[in-house]
């Protein structure tokens, strides 16, 4: 069968009468450079879902065409950037409405409180664009380990309290620039204490008394990050959720914060 005789199933008639909200594909890893703060480009692996919206009459979508605007890219995925991919993807799609997610890790060079020694930390990153009739939108999630310590277990106890290891995630809907680090500072301002890849002896003693000088239950947690997302004029709605891996239990302490500011 030669190109010309390959029947298109894709775009026959369907007759269910049943639009697709989203039809693409998802998992597809792609490598990517992503701008970082301090003025580089930072290579990682994106992972990618990549859907568009379907009309009742159409059988398929064209699943080639989504690999091919990946691989047309030049690999940098600034924001600006990535928000063109989302607009090539409905346009190429010939869809009404599109939605693209990636995510990846992004590493962070820390530096000790009290050594001064560097090393990386990573965070695990999304960014999502979603085209909902001709508007784009944008929302960056970065998941923040960080160390939480519980005010509870301080004032009860007559030696030590409890700490755990937590996952701060904000997902934030932006309308200005907003880096990467800067929504990582919030969360990691505001917790008992934030990780560091690498800490030599005078740091370990300081991030342990850090955290216990700055107790926060889960709550406190999402509340001191919510405000300072309240604050910020960029962020236009956003989610705050912090998972506790308890280390006193065999399950997690958790909290929720949303806001839609243009809901009020
Ligand atoms: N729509 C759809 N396509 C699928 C699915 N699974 C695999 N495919 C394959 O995706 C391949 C590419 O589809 P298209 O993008 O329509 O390919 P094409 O006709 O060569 O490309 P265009 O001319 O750009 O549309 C085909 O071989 C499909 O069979 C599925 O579940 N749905």
């Amino acid at each position: 069968m030669n190109q010309t005789t390959i029947p298109d199933v894709q775009s026959t008639q369907d007759t269910r009468n049943l639009p697709i909200n989203k039809v693409g594909i998802k998992s597809i890893r792609h490598p990517v450079k992503v701008a970082e703060r301090a003025g580089g480009v930072q290579h990682t692996i994106g992972l990618f879902n990549m859907y568009v919206h379907l009309p009742a009459e159409f059988k398929g979508t064209h699943m080639s065409r989504f690999v091919e605007i990946l691989n047309a890219q030049e690999r940098e995925m600034s924001v600006a950037h990535f928000e063109s991919v989302v607009r090539q993807m409905v346009e190429r799609l010939e869809a009404r409405s599109g939605y693209v997610e990636m995510s990846f890790p992004y590493f962070v060079n820390k530096t000790a409180p009290v050594s001064g020694v560097q090393s990386l930390l990573d965070y695990e990153v999304t960014y999502i664009g979603e085209m909902v009739e001709g508007e784009y939108r944008f929302t960056m999630k970065v998941v923040v380990p960080v160390t939480s310590l519980c005010p509870c277990s301080k004032k009860i106890s007559q030696y030590g309290a409890h700490n755990q290891r937590s996952h701060v995630t904000i997902t934030a809907k932006t309308r200005d620039y907003v880096w990467i680090e800067e929504l990582i500072d919030i969360a990691e301002r505001q917790a008992s204490c934030e990780l560091y890849g690498l800490l030599k002896r005078p740091d370990e003693k300081y991030v342990t008394e850090r955290a216990y000088e700055n107790p926060k239950f889960v709550e406190d947690l999402v509340r001191d990050v919510a405000a300072e997302l309240d604050a910020d004029g960029r962020v236009q709605a956003y989610v705050v959720e912090s998972e506790n891996f308890e280390s006193i239990h065999n399950h997690s302490a958790y909290a929720l914060i949303e806001r839609d500011k243009l809901a009020g």
